[in-house]
């Protein structure tokens, strides 16, 4: 494969980042715990949720990690995994939107909850998106 993580063995590098990383999630209000790894060219950034009181300020894990990594000077990935121990975490409509505008529409979706794992492309996840 020319593009995209190559196997198992990267697949599996990656869940481990993302399970050491979502001990950090600070999800008090929902209990479901998020954490996501942008992997590519830049190297990897992680983001874990960040909730708050006033519930609509929460940042998902996925726009966490791309905020860091974009002011960080860091925007070439092939990908991102997300992760979760407390079920499937699909990306919400705001990140699917935030990753297309820094993403290509090959970018690489991996959802996992560690037993089980979907992947997609944005193309196929965010179809006739908004972009200026
Ligand atoms: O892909 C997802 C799905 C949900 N959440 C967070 C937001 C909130 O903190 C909690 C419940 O929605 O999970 C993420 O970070 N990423
Ligand atoms: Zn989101």
């Amino acid at each position: 494969m020319a593009r995209g993580i190559e196997g198992r063995t990267d697949f599996r590098k990656l869940l481990k980042l993302a399970q050491k990383a979502v001990k950090n999630s600070y999800c008090p209000y929902s209990n479901f715990r998020v954490s996501a790894v942008l992997f590519g060219e830049d190297g990897t950034v992680t983001g874990v949720n960040v909730e708050n009181a006033s519930y609509g300020l929460t940042v998902c894990a996925e726009r966490v990690a791309i905020f860091k990594a974009v002011s960080e000077g860091k925007r070439k990935f092939r990908g991102i995994l997300i992760y979760s121990p407390d079920g499937m975490p699909y990306p919400c409509g705001a990140c699917r939107q935030v990753m297309t505008e820094f993403f290509p529409t090959d970018f690489e979706i991996l959802v996992t909850n560690g037993s089980s794992e979907e992947r997609f492309t944005l193309k196929e996840l965010f179809p006739y998106n908004f972009k200026l």
